[in-house]
């Protein structure tokens, strides 16, 4: 079994961390401080080390180069606050392996932890390869930088969406992602940062949601120590810490005025200027942002700036929502159960009919974030080998009995059915098909039919 150091000073947090992990079948050991993790370190041979940033007795950043002047190649992941991103972008730089910001997503520590030590055992290959050669490689191969895992998608929709992905990937292009709330805007966006001449540099990723606009320059633009209350250390901002690579703007609509107004400046002139400093620095930075927001129409209420919006949107790609792409959802079902058996070791094997016809009914208001969860607890729930109707929630059942989805029945009923859905379509063809269930050619013949015209 693999064996983990978990450095953290908050016991109730490194309690958490450590049940968390042993339940997914690792060994940990906790040191509530870098003395301690120095000691255990020398008694046994870890296979990865999670560090809090800051230590009682110094940070995390000490601990590895620590690690490093002693020649191990034991990955370091450092546990750290959205505030301190940035220094753990730094960290990297001299070794780290990744970095994961609290709250911690369970996903999230499961993936960094399972790519961190799958790059351990290369490096031991490598170094009983080359028995003499030091293996100087660094590991730069941390999770902002990994392959995404990406199904492409057979759908019509899908084959659109990756044709546009690999046109503007190799450019400078600033693309601007539309979408549906878990439709996979951030997969696309790495997938155009991996694709690009830019992949081996950073892909920096900010929730603009999430960032109160009184530190939204701080956190863009980085800052000094001592130049406002609060900034105990120089901090880089997200552009510097981009810069070579992309920077990928998530939820952009939710953007401050002010914010935009900085935002389309540092964009304009290609530089910043970190608050409380005097010099400014050059950055070279590939754009892609996101929205799930009618941007235009924001622009039209003027909560956006239309200069800005249209700095953005030199090109745009629109994900399709996961009803759209019918012919892709039971890829997509296979590839979350592969995923949730890998996680919960279980070995479900696939899904009933019934759950199969539902996957294709179902409007998946949430996409593919949805599908994932509901596949996720399903293969929790499960006792069989396959996941059957059982355990659909009520509240999808309920929710896909009020869906707008129209059967023919009869013969009868069928001309009123194709008004409701064409107005419910506002006289969109295409639409209407879709809530028919029909073929588009279909229901052209049907109006005929009908002298619906
Ligand atoms: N092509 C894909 N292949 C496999 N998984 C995918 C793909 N696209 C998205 N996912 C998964 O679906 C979930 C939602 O994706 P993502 O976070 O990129 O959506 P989003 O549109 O950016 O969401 P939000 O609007 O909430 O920011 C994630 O778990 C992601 O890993």
């Amino acid at each position: 079994m693999k064996q983990i150091l978990l450095v953290e000073d908050d016991i109730t947090f490194s309690k958490m961390l450590k049940h968390f992990l042993e339940r997914n079948k690792y060994v940990v050991d906790v040191s509530f401080n870098m003395r301690s993790a120095s000691a255990q370190l020398k008694k046994n041979n870890y296979d990865l080390v999670f560090t809090d940033l800051r230590l009682p007795d110094g940070n995390g950043i000490d601990l590895l180069k620590q690690i490093k002047d002693e020649n191990t190649n034991i990955p370091v992941v450092l546990l750290t606050s959205y505030a301190e991103v940035s220094t753990a972008v730094q960290a990297m730089k001299q070794g780290a392996f990744d970095y994961i910001s609290k709250p911690l997503n369970p996903d999230e520590v499961l993936e960094v932890v399972s790519n961190a030590l799958e790059i351990k055992k290369e490096n031991k290959s490598k170094a009983a390869n080359t028995s003499k050669k030091e293996n100087n490689t660094s590991n730069k191969n941390n999770n902002t930088n990994s392959k995404p895992e990406f199904v492409k998608g057979i759908s019509a929709e899908s084959k659109v969406l990756n044709e546009y992905i690999e046109l503007v990937a190799p450019t400078n292009i600033s693309v601007l992602i539309t979408g549906e709330s878990g439709t996979g805007k951030e997969v696309v966006a790495k997938s155009i940062h991996l694709k690009s001449t830019r992949s081996d540099k950073p892909f920096i990723a900010v929730d603009c949601g999430s960032i109160p606009k009184e530190i939204a320059s701080s956190e863009f633009f980085g800052h000094k120590k001592g130049s406002f209350t609060g900034a105990i250390n120089d901090k880089i901002g997200h552009f510097e810490a981009a810069n070579g690579g992309t920077l990928f703007l998530d939820e952009v609509g939710n953007l401050s005025y002010e914010n935009q107004i900085q935002l389309l400046r540092a964009l304009q002139e290609r530089k910043v200027k970190p608050i409380g400093s005097s010099s400014e620095i050059m950055v070279d930075i590939r754009l892609v942002t996101a929205t799930n927001e009618d941007l235009l129409e924001a622009v039209k209420k003027g909560d956006f700036r239309e200069d800005l919006y249209h700095r953005l949107n030199e090109f745009s790609i629109k994900v399709p929502s996961l009803k759209d792409r019918n012919d892709d959802i039971i890829l997509y079902a296979d590839f979350f159960l592969d995923k949730a058996n890998k996680e919960l070791n279980k070995s479900i094997v696939g899904f009933s009919k019934e759950v199969l016809t539902f996957f294709q009914s179902y409007q998946w208001p949430g996409n593919l974030r949805e599908l994932s969860n509901f596949i996720k607890r399903a293969t929790l729930l499960s006792q069989e080998d396959i996941i059957d109707k059982s355990v659909l929630p009520e509240e999808m059942l309920q929710a896909q009995n009020n869906t707008k989805v129209h059967k023919f029945s009869t013969k009868e009923n069928e001309k009123e059915l194709i008004i409701r859905a064409l107005k419910e379509a506002s006289n969109n063809k295409t639409q209407a098909a879709k809530l028919l269930r029909i073929t588009r050619k279909t229901l052209y013949n049907k109006m005929k039919e009908y002298s619906l015209n």
